[in-house]
């Protein structure tokens, strides 16, 4: 994964982490973090899965908001 999403970060195609992810607030910021910020898996986008709520997922919205891609 970290592989395929550096090539494509080289040749500036758009990622989509189709990880379908919400769970506790702590553990999705963790997921938004790894998804959304500027780890190694980290893309442009991700799905959430809104099942669990807000808690579940507002923090994807917050970081990224943190990330200027909101
Ligand atoms: O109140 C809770 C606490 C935990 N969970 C689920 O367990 C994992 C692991 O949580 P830790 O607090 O790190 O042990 C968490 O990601 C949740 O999936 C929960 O649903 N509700």
């Amino acid at each position: 994964m970290e592989n395929t999403i550096s090539y494509a970060r080289s040749k500036e195609v758009i990622v989509i982490n189709d990880a379908k992810r919400g769970d506790i607030g702590s553990t999705s910021t963790a997921y938004a973090r790894a998804f959304l910020g500027n780890g190694t898996i980290s893309g442009d986008m991700v799905t959430v899965n809104p099942f669990l709520g807000s808690d579940g997922y507002m923090p994807f919205i917050d970081v990224a908001k943190e990330h200027n891609y909101y």
